[in-house]
């Protein structure tokens, strides 16, 4: 992680391209409170990633200020887990929609626990596919019926918590779009964290999801920070209760109390950086996008060698 510091001023990590996200959508507190986190953190936009695949989520790093991709459905983790391996030294952060990491992108979000790649993933989780028009996302539960589905919801829902936890996640959080503050902590937590780190937004979605509105969530979050909850793991011995808790506080019904907060952080995983640069002496000093490949013009790799012996004519 970078450690230049400036100033504690999230207007720097926002560009001046119009957010065009409908009036009222939890997106706007995620990104307000992901700029603010980091200001708070004081990382140098030059040193920070943002990665993201296609939804109305995936237009943020359009609205920052920061380096950015803006990739392919469901191909925003690869991407990322590639710019880490490349470049240990930045600081890579993934936003997606539930329909983008928990649909077509489910197989990369459970291979990044595996890793225990040092990414953060913030879920924009509307229980809707929002950029084409209200289907029903994979946290959307069965039988619930939003207005643009003519009839309720055939499938059962995903539970991203749980998905992450069974997956290796070494930070598993949850926070509320339209309390930024919180979020901002819990996004600052978990770009602090060493490893994979999720946290699901639960985001209302104005316009498709008549249901998970503003008032539902105001009515039911509370958070895990006022019943004495410690979710962190001290000491190898507690790692396999500490993450069954985890997996019971996240199977209670969401009917009438969400909880929001970390759930489950255990820094006593090596990250995939400590995995590699325990086999790749000079993998710190000299990662691959650090490796000189040209002098005047001229390959000093041997890929052109390679590729001509194995061509096939
Ligand atoms: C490979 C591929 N399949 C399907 C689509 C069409 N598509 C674009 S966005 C999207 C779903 C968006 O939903 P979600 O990921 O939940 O993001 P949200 O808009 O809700 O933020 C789909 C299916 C696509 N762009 N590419
Ligand atoms: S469709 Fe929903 S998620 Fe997309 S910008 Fe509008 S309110 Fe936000
Ligand atoms: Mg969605």
């Amino acid at each position: 992680m970078s450690t230049v510091k400036i100033t504690l001023n999230p207007q720097q990590y926002r560009s001046k391209v119009w957010v065009d996200w409908c009036p009222g959508c939890g997106n706007f507190g995620i990104l307000a409170a992901e700029t603010q986190a980091l200001a708070e953190l004081g990382l140098n936009p030059r040193q920070v990633v943002v990665v993201s695949g296609i939804g109305c989520s995936g237009k943020i790093p359009h609205f920052m200020n920061i380096e950015g991709v803006h990739t392919l459905h469901g191909r925003s983790i690869p991407y990322a887990i590639g710019i880490k391996l490349a470049n240990p030294s930045l600081e890579v952060v993934v936003n997606g929609g539930d329909g983008d990491l928990l649909g077509i992108g489910v197989g990369h979000f459970v291979s990044a626990g595996r890793y225990n790649v040092d990414l953060t993933i913030i879920l924009h989780n509307n229980g809707v596919y929002g950029l084409t028009k209200g289907q029903a996302s994979p946290t959307l539960p069965r039988n619930v019926k939003t207005k643009a589905l003519p009839k309720p919801n055939i499938k059962d829902a995903v539970n991203p918590i749980i998905l992450a936890l069974a997956s290796g996640y070494t930070f598993v959080a949850r926070a509320y779009a339209y309390d930024t503050r919180h979020l901002k902590d819990v996004i600052k937590e978990a770009i602090r964290h060493k490893g994979t780190a999720l946290v699901d937004v639960l985001q209302p979605c104005p316009t498709y999801n008549d249901i998970n509105t503003k008032e539902w969530y105001d009515k039911r979050v509370y958070k895990l920070d006022n019943e004495k909850w410690d979710p962190v793991v001290h000491d190898e011995k507690e790692a396999e209760e500490k993450l069954v808790k985890a997996i019971e506080k996240a199977r209670e019904p969401m009917d009438e109390k969400i909880p929001i907060g970390v759930f489950y952080q255990n820094e006593l995983v090596p990250t995939y950086t400590d995995r590699l640069a325990s086999r790749i002496s000079n993998y710190l000093e000299l990662p691959p996008a650090k490796q000189v490949i040209e002098k005047d013009g001229e390959s000093l790799t041997l890929i052109d060698k390679i590729l001509e012996k194995r061509r096939v004519i």
